[in-house]
């Protein structure tokens, strides 16, 4: 592979803004592509796949490179020249790279490899905390297996098109996909392509989302004409998901504590030419108690500490604090009880989270199941996805009945 300057200028840039001005990856990666509309679909991928490949593998690049945070430009050069060297790049004779020892960072990476933290490159606290809950032999083929660059899975919208069209229609502007045995609505892309930019996509045709995160509408066992509340919507990949399990028959009324979340899924629901949804901001607890035993279904997609997306996500690596996490059981254990009320007798709820902490998923409903309100409720099943057994993103979903 040759390097070409204005592309890895791109990349210096890009991590400058990720490693030393907070910023969020896609976010910079998507700003980033719009750089230079010359640039084809190879040097696009060059871009982001190197700055979420070095965002990923930072702690032991910068090791190597031995760097330390705040990164000045040089620094980065040489954490790019690590990866480079790692890759088997030769560098140009550019002066970034005079005097790069090729050798001593093979050696170094051979050494610290050793090390887990080190070799999957993520902070002391959170290798600690992976082993505590997994145990070693969980832990360490997880994390290895969340450094990996995750596959584009799309979910067909069932409301407008079927999987077959939809992979006629893929085929026809060039995008090559395979069906995934036990996820009925999910196309897998054979390589990474830009399928935004797609007329079928325009029209509606598919969402993309993982093959993971697709079992958990599945899971509530919808039927049309139902009353479904989605209380953590967000941007609504799973509402609109259960829009077209529904046939578009009943209704969903989707929350969420962030409204600028819910005017994106408006747009999608748009696109996805889903009509009964109805969003409703969650300012204060009088929308919820307005709906106490009401619904028929419930889906709780708990905010998370999303160590189970990390593949799709790595700064959130660098981003992470212990502290957000045990901030952000309280609240599983708050949205649990304080939402709950509003499922109906004879009624269901999912409980989801994209993380692969049991103190996060089965633990938070143990302890549920403990408590006044809990005690309505009964486990029927619930599931738990590590991505290095199945392939797929790391999730737990719980389906409880209310007696
Ligand atoms: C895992 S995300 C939801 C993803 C979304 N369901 C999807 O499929 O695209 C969790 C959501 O919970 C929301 N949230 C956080 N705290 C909340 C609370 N106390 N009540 C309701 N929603 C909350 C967040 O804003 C976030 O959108």
């Amino acid at each position: 592979m040759r390097l070409h300057r204005n592309l890895c200028f791109a990349v210096i840039d890009g991590l400058h803004l990720i490693f030393n001005e907070g910023e969020y990856a896609d976010k910079v990666v998507q700003q980033l592509l719009k750089r230079d509309k010359r640039w084809g679909s190879r040097d696009r991928g060059f871009v982001a796949e190197t700055v979420y490949q070095i965002v990923r593998y930072k702690r032991l690049y910068a090791e190597i490179a031995d760097v330390k945070e705040p990164f000045d430009r040089d620094n980065l050069w040489r954490i790019f020249a690590v990866w480079a060297t790692l890759k088997g790049i030769s560098l140009p004779d550019w002066k970034y790279f005079t005097a790069t020892p090729t050798r001593k960072i093979k050696g170094r990476f051979d050494e610290l490899s050793k090390t887990r933290k080190l070799r999957e490159s993520i902070p002391d606290w959170m290798d600690e905390l992976g082993l505590k809950e997994l145990g070693e032999n969980q832990w360490t083929k997880e994390i290895a297996k969340q450094n990996e660059q995750a596959d584009v899975i799309l979910r067909v919208n069932t409301l407008k098109t079927t999987k077959k069209d939809l992979q006629l229609k893929l085929e026809s502007e060039d995008i090559e996909t395979e069906f995934l045995p036990n996820h009925p609505s999910a196309l897998k892309l054979k390589e990474r392509a830009n399928v935004f930019k797609t007329e079928a996509f325009k029209n509606g045709w598919f969402e993309v989302q993982d093959a993971s995160s697709q079992l958990v509408a599945d899971f509530l066992d919808v039927k049309p004409g139902m009353k479904v509340v989605d209380v953590c919507a967000g941007a609504g990949g799973k509402t609109l998901h259960l829009a077209s399990l529904m046939e578009n028959k009943g209704q969903i009324i989707a929350m969420d504590i962030y409204e600028s979340k819910l005017k994106k899924l408006k747009v999608r629901a748009r696109r996805n030419g889903v009509h009964n949804i109805e969003l409703k901001a969650i300012e204060n607890s009088k929308p919820i108690k307005k709906l106490h035993g009401k619904a028929d279904r419930l889906l709780i997609d708990a905010p998370c500490s999303g160590l189970g997306v990390l593949r799709r996500n790595p700064d959130a690596k660098w981003k992470l604090q212990p502290e957000f996490i045990d901030n952000i059981k309280k609240t599983q254990s708050e949205v649990l009880d304080q939402y709950s009320k509003m499922v109906k007798n004879g009624g269901k709820m999912v409980y989801a989270t994209c993380s692969i902490l049991p103190s996060e998923n089965e633990k938070q409903v143990e302890a549920f199941l403990k408590t006044e309100t809990g005690s309505d409720f009964k486990l029927v099943k619930d599931k738990k996805i590590l991505a290095h057994k199945s392939g797929f993103d790391g999730f737990y979903m719980a389906l409880l009945e209310k007696n």
